[in-house]
């Protein structure tokens, strides 16, 4: 008998969430039936959707997410015993995946990359959602060109590191912001032609300086006030990626009312003739190991460089995610049991 440990949503969270918005119980799983696998976590994902999610789904279930996992139990030769897989699954310690499961969710339910001497955990990283988020957000959203300038924001995290480097393969300047010089230092070590602590310098200066003739592609991690900020210093027909939004994700606003912040004017959208798109990584789910691979091949040249922050013990979930919003991490936040 396998007891797993999860963390359910114990109360809906009031703006940045609190560590008593969670609570920890066990599970017992039911045996392996025919196809059946159970997994051990490895590595587990906090990430700025959850954020988003803990809105939507029942309060009491456990909360939704990534992890990279090792099969302890199998009646299911595809997934022998000690093979490594990523799951959607949550915040468990353990759990049963069946054939509905893997069918139902190959995106999220798939095998770990070959990953050499790689750590396992960049599944939930740069060799994973994340990773894809900004190869494709990128390269197939803005379709960067050699001498383009890119903005992007959360430029130290999981997503944002990587489109730094991306569009920097890509011959791009790019102009990037992090919220710490810890981390503007990394990231000017990443490549980045002009790196700003958001939190030390005006946004509007910055960009005045570092883009006069105009930014050409804004990946956007961030939204609200950064954003609106950001628009007036686009080129025109210039390109907006709304990958995330992250500083509005713990406003308190009625459904479907803008946020506070407002970051849209609409009146900047069309005398630049901007391309605004918003998009979820699933949107390229039937490419998701083109992506992978090319992320792997750039990794193994040494030229893309990863950053994890890590955590150990599965009792730290809630507060490596509550992290997320206080910026504690650099590259991609993991919890590592
Ligand atoms: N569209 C899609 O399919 C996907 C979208 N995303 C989005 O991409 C963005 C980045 O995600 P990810 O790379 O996983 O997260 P990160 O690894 O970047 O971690 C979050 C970072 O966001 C920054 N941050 C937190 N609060 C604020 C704030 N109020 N204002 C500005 N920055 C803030 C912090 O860095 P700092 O110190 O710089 O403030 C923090 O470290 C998120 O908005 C996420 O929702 C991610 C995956 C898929
Ligand atoms: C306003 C929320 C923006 C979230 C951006 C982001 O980080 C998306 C990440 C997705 C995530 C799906 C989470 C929310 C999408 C809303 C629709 C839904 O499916 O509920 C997860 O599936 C991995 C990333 O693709």
């Amino acid at each position: 008998m396998v007891v797993a440990k999860v963390w359910r949503l114990a109360r809906r969270p009031v703006g940045t969430p609190r560590l008593e918005d969670f609570v920890l119980e066990e599970e017992v799983l039911p045996a392996c039936g025919e196809g059946d696998v159970i997994v051990e976590a490895v590595a587990l994902s906090v990430d700025p959707y959850m954020r988003y999610r803990a809105r939507l789904i029942p309060l009491n279930s456990v909360m939704f997410g990534t992890q990279v996992a090792k099969v302890i139990e199998s009646k299911n030769p595809k997934w022998p015993v000690g093979t490594h897989l990523v799951h959607c699954e949550g915040w468990r310690t353990h759990t049963r995946l069946t054939t509905q499961d893997f069918k139902d969710k190959p995106l999220f339910t798939s095998p770990l990359p070959e990953m050499g001497d790689l750590p396992k955990s960049l599944g939930i990283g740069l060799l994973g959602m994340p990773g894809n988020t900004a190869y494709f957000g990128l390269l197939d959203l803005c379709k960067p060109k050699a001498g383009d300038t890119v903005l992007v924001n959360g430029a130290a995290g999981a997503v944002g590191s990587a489109v730094v480097q991306i569009a920097k393969i890509k011959g791009c300047t790019v102009i990037a912001f992090a919220g710490s010089d810890e981390k503007v230092a990394w990231v000017k070590e990443l490549g980045a032609d002009h790196v700003f602590n958001y939190k030390t310098t005006s946004i509007g200066d910055a960009l005045s300086k570092a883009a006069p003739k105009g930014i050409n592609i804004y990946f956007d991690n961030v939204g609200g006030k950064f954003t609106a900020e950001a628009l007036h210093h686009m080129a025109d027909f210039g390109c907006v990626a709304l990958c995330g939004a992250i500083s509005t994700y713990n406003e308190e606003r009625k459904e479907d009312v803008a946020t506070p912040t407002g970051a849209f004017k609409e009146s900047v959208l069309i005398t630049k003739q901007l391309r605004v798109e918003g998009f979820l990584i699933y949107r390229w789910g039937n490419r998701w190991f083109e992506g992978l691979n090319q992320i792997r091949d750039w990794i193994l040249q040494g030229k893309l460089k990863y950053k994890e922050t890590v955590v150990h013990g599965f009792e730290k979930m809630p507060s490596a995610f509550i992290g997320l919003f206080q910026g504690e991490n650099i590259g991609k936040a993991v919890v590592m049991l």
